[in-house]
Formats: C-alpha cells, sequence, structure tokens
C-alpha cells in the first residue's frame, strides 16, 4: 500500500511504538512510546541514546523483525510489515558461516534468492572488492581478523542491493584502532555505492563522525525523539574532521542532551 506521506523520504516514521510481552510476568512493556522522524534518500542517519531508549528495537522494527504496535513505518512510502530484501541488516556479530568461505558467505543470500550462478559470483566478488577484502575470497572466516569478519559482514548485505542499509552497532566489538579504520571504511563504501543508511551507535563521536544528521531518542523505556540535530561538516571525512569546532560542539550537544 502506498500513500503520499513520504514521496520525498525513503524512510518515514510516524509516531511508532514498539512493544514487548515480558515473558517472566506476561506484562507489556512499552520500549518504544513515539518515535517520528525521516531519512531522505542516500542520507547517512545515526540514532543515539541513553542504554535501554530502544534504539536496537526501533532498528529491528525498522527491519520488520519486531512488530510496531502504534504508529506507521514507511520504506519508499509502502508500509513496513515484515523483513524484506529492500533492507539489510549489519549487527555487531558478524555471525558468518564457518563452513563457507568469505565468498560463500557473500553469496550465501543470493544462493537463498535463487540469483544465477554467473550473476551471483560476479556480484560477490565486486562487492568483496568494494569492502576491501580482495585477495581473501577464499579463507574461511576462523582465518580472518575481527576488522574483516566485520567487512564480509557488509559485504554480504550490500550483496543484495538493498534500499536501506540498517547497521546495529557494527562495530563496538572491535579493538579502538580497527574502529576508525572501519568507520572511514564504511564512509567510503557508503559514498561509493550512495545507500541510504541508518546506524545505531552509542558512541557520540561515531555519530557525529559518521552521519549527516543524529537522532537523539529519551531515556527508556517509552522513549521519544529528544533531538534531531544536523552534521554539517564537509566530506570525506577524515581524522582532521576530528579537531573541527563544528565536530566538537556537536559532540559536546548531543552529550548534554543526552546527559539531561
Ligand atoms: N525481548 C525483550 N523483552 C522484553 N523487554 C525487552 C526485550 N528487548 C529489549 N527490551 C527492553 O526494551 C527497552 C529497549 O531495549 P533496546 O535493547 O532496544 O535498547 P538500546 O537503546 O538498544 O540499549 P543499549 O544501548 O543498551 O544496547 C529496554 O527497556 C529493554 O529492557
Amino acid at each position: 500500500m502506498s500513500t503520499d506521506l513520504s514521496c520525498d523520504f525513503k524512510l518515514v516514521a510516524e509516531r511508532v511504538g514498539i512493544e514487548y510481552r515480558v515473558k517472566r510476568t506476561g506484562v507489556y512493556l512499552q520500549a518504544v512510546r513515539d518515535v517520528s522522524l525521516q531519512i531522505k534518500p542516500q542520507e547517512f542517519v545515526c540514532i543515539v541514546g541513553p542504554s535501554g531508549c530502544g534504539k536496537s528495537t526501533f532498528l529491528n522494527a525498522v527491519a520488520g523483525l519486531l512488530p510496531h504496535n502504534k504508529g506507521q513505518l514507511l520504506l519508499d512510502g509502502t508500509k513496513i510489515a515484515g523483513p524484506g530484501q529492500d533492507r539489510a541488516v549489519v549487527f555487531q556479530s558478524p555471525a558468518l558461516l564457518p563452513w563457507r568461505t568469505v565468498v560463500g558467505n557473500v553469496k550465501y543470500g543470493l544462493e537463498l534468492r535463487g540469483t544465477k550462478a554467473s550473476v551471483m559470483e560476479e556480484r560477490a566478488m565486486s562487492m568483496i572488492k568494494l569492502v576491501g577484502l580482495s585477495g581473501h575470497e577464499h579463507k574461511y572466516p576462523n582465518e580472518l581478523s575481527g576488522g574483516m569478519q566485520q567487512r564480509v559482514n557488509l559485504a554480504r548485505a550490500l550483496a543484495s542491493d538493498p534500499e536501506l542499509l540498517l547497521l546495529d552497532e557494527p562495530f563496538s566489538a572491535l579493538d579502538a584502532q580497527t574502529r576508525e579504520v572501519m568507520q572511514k571504511e564504511l564512509l567510503r563504501i557508503w559514498q561509493e555505492t550512495k545507500k541510504t543508511a541508518l546506524f545505531i551507535t552509542h558512541q557520540i563521536d561515531e555519530a557525529v563522525f559518521l552521519a549527516d544528521r543524529v537522532i537523539v531518542l529519551s531515556k527508556g523505556p517509552g522513549s521519544m525523539v529528544s533531538a534531531d540535530i544536523e552534521i554539517r561538516l564537509p566530506r570525506p571525512r577524515t581524522e582532521a574532521t576530528k579537531t573541527e569546532s563544528e565536530f566538537l560542539s556537536k559532540v559536546a550537544e548531543i552529550r548534554d542532551i543526552i546527559l539531561g
């Protein structure tokens, strides 16, 4: 079903509420109460907020992995009612198939969709090149570093050519140095592919470094959007970006909002 609400936006969330039924008590918990936001095509948006405010819950609802009980979620004007090939999710843990090589892992989703073998091979190899893993195609996950595994995870997500890339703290298990490398790599890949991206993180400086806009959720459960902040830092962003006054002032502004 299509509505005219979202013509200019890739993703629209309108007063979205998401609840869990707590198994232990049977009581319903309104994890996300009232979240409204819009993401334009090719925009990079980060969501930050206090622990437990519902960042992952919201991302899972956009992925179609969790239902929402209030409001609506629209992707390209169509209501989100479940998972779909138009969205790909990159989680913190790469969860690669250990018995498959890099190329086998990248191809996996395409195989499930019955993609023609030659198309699949070409697509997988081009994604492996894009994420900087050329020469490692035939290695198994246990031969790869954490950063390389997360590159495979990204290649696997991009292989299906999704409309929206959803990233849930993808670098939080990596050491600080690898994390910084991967942030820049992700920006390079995003600029090459022009994918719309929604990225969840705990780290305010990571959000400001990556995003066109940072959305701050209020304390949960029952969270709402407490700020929607445009980041006007030039691209490509480099280490020098982190010393710019716009970077430092946005990090401080968001920290103040979160700490209240
Ligand atoms: N399966 C579940 N059943 C019941 N409550 C849940 C479930 N998953 C999450 N919650 C609750 O929903 C709220 C939001 O959790 P969520 O994991 O989305 O927050 P978050 O902002 O991503 O947290 P963090 O930053 O710590 O990762 C929390 O109060 C959490 O306890």
